[in-house]
């Protein structure tokens, strides 16, 4: 379980005149087994918070520290499209982010294959799979390093609307079997209330506008009337997001 603490972070594009706001002075903390979906409408500095936290990009001030039990946590990452390396198999997609590759890390690739259920395809190439398939890939592979934080973007907005919810699906199962702490961007809010503990919601110049538990059991079934009501709730904020984005 890994703690993330964010403080008074601020990320500023310089270019333009003003230099773009993409995130303005949030701070947060999350700890232990929690699954924190970052919703919000397009352009509110998502990706941009996702990619300071895993070092992809640098803030323009603040902090952020990601630890495991005092030492620095190890970090997985799913991207809207898996980005599997095309002339490796799928186990050896799986082997080639793994510190070491000796047997134990063999075995447990193979795990991780199973729980998403593509055993059967871990001497195919990336090529000879669907969409779906190859995001499950993606999914299995920041799993198998059994990271302390995984930090997904958006992973299931380039699927179509079946296959996005057998994943989602999968992915609960899978936060509930490792007990991961998660970080996911999206900026479905259904998908946000399914599968969440709790819900930060960014505003138009990045602002933190709402940090909301999300205390209904799981399974969340999103016919269900307490989770159609949780919905609605998010959405008539989210809808007032975008009034102010104009
Ligand atoms: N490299 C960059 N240079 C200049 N501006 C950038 C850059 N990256 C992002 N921005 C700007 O920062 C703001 C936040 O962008 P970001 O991609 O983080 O938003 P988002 O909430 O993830 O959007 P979406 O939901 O559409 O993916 C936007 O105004 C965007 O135009």
């Amino acid at each position: 379980m890994a703690g993330v603490r964010v403080r008074e972070l601020r990320k500023e594009f310089p270019g333009g005149d003003p230099p773009v706001v993409a995130i303005e002075d949030i701070s947060f903390t999350v700890d232990g087994q929690e699954f924190v979906s970052v919703v919000g409408p397009s352009g509110c500095g998502k990706s941009t918070l996702l990619n300071i936290l895993s070092g992809i990009d640098t803030a323009t001030r603040g902090q952020v520290d990601i630890t495991q039990n005092g030492r620095p946590a190890r970090l997985g990452y799913v991207f809207q499209s898996a980005r599997l390396l095309p002339w490796r198999s799928v186990l050896d997609n799986l082997l080639f982010v793994q510190p070491a590759r000796g047997p134990a890390d063999r075995e447990r690739c193979r795990r991780y294959l199973d729980m998403v259920r593509l055993g059967h395809t871990a001497g195919q190439y990336p090529g000879q799979l669907s969409g779906g398939m190859q995001q499950r890939v993606g999914i299995a592979r920041a799993f198998s390093i059994e990271p302390d934080l995984l930090l997904m973007d958006e992973p299931f907005s380039h699927l179509d609307a079946i296959t996005a919810r057998s994943l989602r699906r999968e992915l609960h199962d899978l936060w509930q079997e490792t007990r991961k702490t998660v970080l996911f961007v999206t900026h479905d809010v259904s998908e946000a209330v399914e599968l969440s503990t709790r819900i930060l919601m960014l505003a138009p110049g990045g602002r933190l506008v709402a940090d909301l538990p999300v205390r209904l059991p799981f399974p969340r079934d999103p016919a269900a009337d307490e989770v159609a009501l949780a919905r609605a709730d998010l959405l008539r904020r989210f809808e007032s997001l975008d009034l102010l984005a104009g």
